[in-house]
């Protein structure tokens, strides 16, 4: 037995973990399959590198196939534990889109354009009779009784007798004005008289009247619902009910044996035998706020499904710059099971009506701080709002949700309002730097540095100061300024050659900044820097291409913004720059966190300018969003320049980290700490062992004399004590 399989794992999944050489699973694995696999809701928090995806996507697909196999089996129809109890809603007597709770208590249906009807377990042949049903979320519900050849849309032919929450009673397709209109949390009472053939309601215990006479006597009677993207939770008398029934009624629950008709319809809907999943109604919906992340996320998934067969687990990435036509064949035929895709993408999707939500049991917000930063929080609201909380086959709603930088507000507001008593899985308590990532800070001080002055090539900078009269000996602002920009394309040169790095992920502020660096780099020498660009104006296609060129080695440098920032799992790789910090301080966890990944050490290096920089800052009044923009003015002004405060927001990460950075030199040397043993940046760490140990012995030595001191001094005591009281007793 692998050590995946002994979490739970299936071994058909656990073989192809194996393939990767994953012979443990990290903390983060340990803890979280074990709860998704449980049904829990879950928010994981854990450092970059620290394995979450496989965390979420092993026991999600590992559920997703389990389902797919009880369906393919006809399992799904009998396992509900539903049919066992007395008076429950029927699993197998049911619409195709109406869930029901476990209990067997509560339906829902999150279909919005078409009305999903249910019927009871059981019915009643004679007597008198109540139950209630309470509106327990908004949406349309006709509750009341039908015989066992009524349509399930109840009131819609002769068979059923429905009270609507618009006030309306219908039967035989005749909507009539009856009491009045009912919505959450109001309570029916359901009350069928079959001495004198009449059915009445009660809203919440008050008496609206005879609504219909003349029931049929000779054919069981039983209750039933129908709802329109609504919920209702029914009392058959298992509990006491909140409101009275009227003299003589009394709960479903105490029918006689003689006085109860066992409901005979279903196996199901078209006389299946099975709740089918429809094609275009995935499972899972996993999001992702880039398109590079999604497809990541979305190839770790075809790994570990690689040995699932019978039935297979289909997949499907949802991205946008891809053909949506593609996308929305693929839905329509073979269909997916997971999706994997960006916010945009997706919501084109579920508006025009190609994806369905019905059906989703698993909701995963990954990098969910930044997908809330980056304003999805309404569209995720609305998607959960869609999903069904409790499946077709009864299962409930699970929502997943992680990052290294989840001790966020948002979050937090977020999983309250979202979530069902999730679990908390937060392996350090707050955001931090994986231990394998060494991050150090060099200062840029134009001041002191006055290299700038003059440069016989330099970096083309980013024009905001054009306007400015910029020049070594006016030592302004502005020139300051611009000499930080100069400054960091040769200490971005230094790093890569005090390092001989021939790997690095560079991260620049603005696409701008990315191009210029771009540009320099090939201009010094196209081969020693050879290096490609990351960022939203590049090409879908072209920032496809380029990120594969990195990740196969065949460019030495990827320069990218932040939208490479979480998530991109770059194997082994051993450095990266930051030209310029982020203004928000979870961008600098992620940033650096592409380095120091699955154990490996990386060195994170980040320039920081010791004056303000000023550099663009395209608001909303910016109508060209910064292409070829020429307003150099600041942003008080509807400018579209900002100063930018380097050493503030420096001070703000290690706040937020709670640790001092260590700073180097302008020589960019990164000096050797005796105790981090032998560093290879990309290779797993080598720890000086012999070191290590004497170090440890030294350190330990005094605490063991003390300790083996005392345990002496407290034998001696004991032993006096207990002599003593010998003596007394002799
Ligand atoms: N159990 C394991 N054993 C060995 N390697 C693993 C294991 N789990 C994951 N990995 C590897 O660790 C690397 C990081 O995993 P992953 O991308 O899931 O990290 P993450 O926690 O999501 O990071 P981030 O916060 O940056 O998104 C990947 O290369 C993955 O293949």
């Amino acid at each position: 037995m692998t050590a995946f399989e002994e979490f739970g794992v299936l071994s058909t999944i656990a073989k192809a973990i194996e393939e990767l050489e994953w012979t443990l699973p990290t903390d983060i694995q340990a803890e979280g399959i074990p709860l998704v696999l449980g049904g829990g809701d879950v928010l994981m928090a854990a450092e970059t590198g620290s394995g979450k995806t496989a965390a979420f996507c092993l026991p999600i697909i590992q559920i997703v196939w389990e389902t797919l196999n009880d369906i393919q089996s006809g399992k799904a129809s009998k396992s509900s534990t539903s049919t066992s109890l007395p008076w429950t809603i029927s699993i197998d007597d049911r619409g195709s889109a109406l869930a029901v709770a476990p209990d067997g208590l509560r339906v829902q249906s999150r279909e919005q354009k078409e009305w999903h009807g249910c019927r009871c377990t059981r019915g009643v042949t004679s007597g008198k009779w109540g139950f209630e049903a309470t509106v327990t979320d908004e949406g349309l519900c006709r509750v009341g009784w039908s015989t066992l050849n009524a349509s399930l849309d109840l009131g819609t032919d002769k068979f059923g007798w429905g009270y609507g929450g618009t006030g309306k009673k219908s039967n035989n397709r005749q909507f009539d004005n009856y009491g009045e209109a009912f919505g959450k949390n109001d309570v029916i009472t359901c009350l069928l008289d079959l001495e004198k053939g009449e059915v009445k309601f009660l809203k919440n215990g008050v008496d609206l009247g005879v609504a219909f006479t003349g029931i049929n006597k000779n054919q069981p009677v039983f209750p039933a619902v129908v709802l329109k993207n609504a919920e209702m939770a029914f009392n058959f008398g298992d509990h006491p009910f909140k409101f009275n029934l009227p003299d003589k009624f009394l709960p479903l629950i105490s029918a006689r044996k003689d006085q109860v008709a066992i409901n005979t319809n279903g196996r199901g809907n078209n006389g299946e035998g099975i709740v089918k999943l429809a094609n275009n109604a995935p499972q899972a919906i996993i999001i992702e706020p880039s398109r590079e992340l999604a497809e990541q996320t979305s190839n770790q998934i075809k790994l570990f499904k690689k040995y699932l067969e019978n039935p297979i687990i289909k997949e499907l990435l949802v991205i946008g710059g891809v053909n949506v036509k593609e996308q929305i064949s693929q839905l329509q035929n073979p269909g997916a099971d997971i999706i994997v895709g960006t916010p945009g993408r997706l919501e084109d999707l579920i508006q025009g009506g190609y994806l369905s939500l019905a059906n989703c049991r698993f909701f995963v917000l990954d990098e969910a701080d930044g997908l809330l930063k980056q304003g999805y929080s309404d569209f995720i609201d609305r998607l959960h709002k869609q999903m069904p909380k409790i499946t077709a086959d009864g299962k409930r709603l699970q929502m997943i949700v992680c990052s290294a930088t989840l001790h966020a507000f948002e979050v937090k507001k977020m999983a309250e309002k979202l979530m069902h008593f999730p679990t908390w899985i937060d392996l350090k308590g707050e955001d931090a730097v994986p231990e394998t990532v060494h991050h150090v800070v060099v200062k840029v001080d134009p001041q002191t540095d006055r290299s700038w002055d003059n440069l016989r090539r330099h970096i083309m900078t980013d024009g905001v100061h054009k306007q400015d009269d910029v020049r070594p000996g006016n030592n302004c602002p502005e020139t300051l300024s611009e000499a930080v920009k100069l400054l960091k394309g040769e200490y971005t040169i230094r790093a890569i050659d005090v390092h001989n790095m021939d790997r690095a992920i560079i991260f620049c502020r603005t696409k701008l900044d990315c191009d210029n660096l771009e540009k320099y780099l090939k201009q010094i020498d196209k081969n020693n820097y050879s290096c490609v660009c990351l960022h939203g104006d590049r090409k879908p296609n072209e920032r496809k291409t380029n990120l594969e060129m990195f990740k196969s080695s065949k460019v030495k440098f990827l320069i990218c913004t932040d939208v490479a920032a979480r998530g991109l799992d770059i194997s082994g790789l051993p450095f990266m720059i930051n030209v310029t910090l982020p203004d928000e301080k979870s961008n600098y966890v992620h940033r650096i966190g592409r380095v120091g990944r699955a154990e490996r050490m990386g060195l994170a290096i980040s320039l920081v300018s010791t004056v303000p920089e000023k550099v663009w800052y395209h608001g909303e009044w910016c109508k060209s969003r910064g292409r070829n923009c020429s307003n150099t003015n600041l942003t008080d002004t509807k400018g579209c320049c900002m100063w930018y405060n380097e050493l503030q927001y420096l001070a703000d990460i290690e706040e937020h980290l709670n640790v001092t950075i260590q700073q180097i030199e302008p020589d960019i040397k990164v000096p050797h700490d005796q105790f981090d043993g032998k560093v290879v940046y990309g290779q797993k760490r080598q720890r000086d062992e012999g070191l290590a140990y004497k170090n440890h012995t030294d350190q330990m030595m005094p605490i063991v004399t003390d300790l083996t001191k005392l345990e002496s001094e407290a034998q001696i005591l004991y032993l006096k004590r207990h002599l003593t009281k010998m003596a007394r007793v002799a």
